[in-house]
């Protein structure tokens, strides 16, 4: 078993092809020094805390040792040869595989105007280390982007005594995943504590230290960071013609269109037997942790189909967003408010199946009835919208129904 790329989907993986029984090698190749560790602090905590940050490795990976896996450091793939079961490294070493893994994960975005070569971006532990020098108090971040890594960013520097101007070229926040309402109110949240933002325009230039904007204004700050999302590492695959399309193409037990390569965490784009036929492709700690144990548990044993609904998280000063399920496919929207700061909405599929639901506010009020609508949504629930609305009524009893 050969995988590349060592990040969160990946340790998840090796480990799942163990606990299913493999006794066989397992060779894990990445291009960073790292053992795989935990992305999600890096816009939060890694930022925030007045110590040097260390890198947090993923549990499954402190477990390598014990189970006999090998992980390669340092050491990048450039190319699979599917024709004589192997694959490459840039040092000129040839691993053969029988069954072959892709994780390779995303990329940060570059910025592609006038300068966006000026713009840091964040996507490692090594990026982290830029970034910090221009977070601290009195300083102004100028954050391209105003999506979730950009808000949290906002928030990090917020926290730290630094102003940040978001410039988002939407006309408001988060269009791809929330409802305008929780938008909103994240915006505010931010306002409040002093950050700006600029909407429904673009980036003409960038240079070390401003930016200008399409409709002709120049804003000066300390440092430019682009948060315009994550492209999925597809290159080792293209080369290789396996079925690419926002992502490497996955049905839904994670296999490409190679029998013998499969797919998982950010660089896939796969089925999902609750979503319909499009495949999807997910940008989740949570998705990469249950994509990973799925992927390494199918290329050892029978393959079963994912089951395991999508979930993420942001958390922006002492509140939280979380969103399940695939929002974008519901034909109605139900609104549960849980109080006065914390806001849950279901989203009803056209014949009223539970297929997505968001919530902002404080992670221990929305924590729980987010779990139950996890399980509701496994479970292809058609819950009763009134039902759903009335915050006095317990969302578990609809579990039983
Ligand atoms: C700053 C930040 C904050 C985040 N916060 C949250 C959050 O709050 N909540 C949430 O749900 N998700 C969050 N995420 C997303 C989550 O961390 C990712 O979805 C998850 O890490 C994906 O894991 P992965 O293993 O698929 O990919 P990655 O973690 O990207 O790992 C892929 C690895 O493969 C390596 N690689 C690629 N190509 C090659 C090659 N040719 N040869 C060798 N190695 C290669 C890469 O260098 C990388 O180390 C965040 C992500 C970032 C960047």
């Amino acid at each position: 078993m050969v995988i590349i790329g060592a990040g969160e989907a990946a340790a998840c993986a090796a480990a799942a092809m163990r606990d299913a029984g493999w006794t066989g090698a397992i060779t894990i190749v990445g291009e960073e020094r790292h053992r795989p560790y935990e992305r999600p602090p890096l816009s939060k905590s890694a930022l925030t805390d007045e110590e040097q940050p260390e890198v947090r490795v993923s549990a499954e990976a402190l477990r390598f040792d014990a189970l006999g896996i090998v992980h390669k450091s340092d050491t990048r793939v450039v190319r699979i040869d599917r024709a004589s079961k192997q694959i490459h490294t840039l040092d000129g070493e040839t691993i053969g595989y029988d069954k072959l893994l892709l994780a390779t994960g995303a990329q940060a975005r570059p910025l592609l105007v006038g300068g966006g070569e000026y713009a840091l971006t964040l996507r490692s532990h090594e990026d982290v280390w830029a970034l910090r020098q221009f977070f601290g108090k009195g300083r102004h971040v100028l954050i391209v982007g105003g999506g979730l890594i950009g808000l949290e960013l906002a928030a990090s520097a917020n926290e730290l005594g630094a102003c940040a101007t978001i410039i988002e070229n939407r006309e408001r926040l988060l269009t791809r995943c929330v409802e305008a309402q929780i938008a909103e109110t994240i915006q505010k949240t931010h306002t409040q504590r002093g950050n700006r933002f600029r909407f429904a325009v673009d980036v003409e230039s960038i240079e070390r230290d401003s930016v200008t904007l399409t409709n002709g204004e120049r804003i000066e700050g300390d440092v430019v960071v682009a948060a315009v999302g994550a492209q999925p590492d597809v290159a080792l695959a293209e080369d290789a013609d396996i079925e690419v399309d926002n992502g490497i193409l996955t049905d839904a037990f994670l296999r490409t269109s190679d029998p013998d390569i499969f797919a998982c965490g950010d660089c896939a784009c796969a089925k999902h037997p609750l979503f319909g036929d499009r495949p999807r492709r997910m940008e989740s700690w949570q998705v990469a942790r249950d994509q990973g144990a799925l992927v390494g548990r199918n290329m050892v044993l029978p393959p079963v189909p994912q089951s395991a609904v999508p979930w993420f998280w942001s958390d922006q000063y002492d509140c939280q967003l979380q969103v399940a399920g695939m929002p974008d496919l519901g034909a109605t929207v139900v609104e549960r408010r849980l109080d006065s700061e914390t806001i849950l909405y279901f989203y009803l599929s056209k014949n009223g199946t539970l297929v997505g639901a968001a919530a902002y506010g404080y992670l221990r009020t929305l924590a729980k009835d987010m779990l139950v609508s996890q399980r509701l949504i496994a479970a292809s629930a058609k819950p009763d919208a009134a039902f759903l609305a009335a915050a006095d009524r317990r969302l578990k009893a609809l579990l039983a129904a």
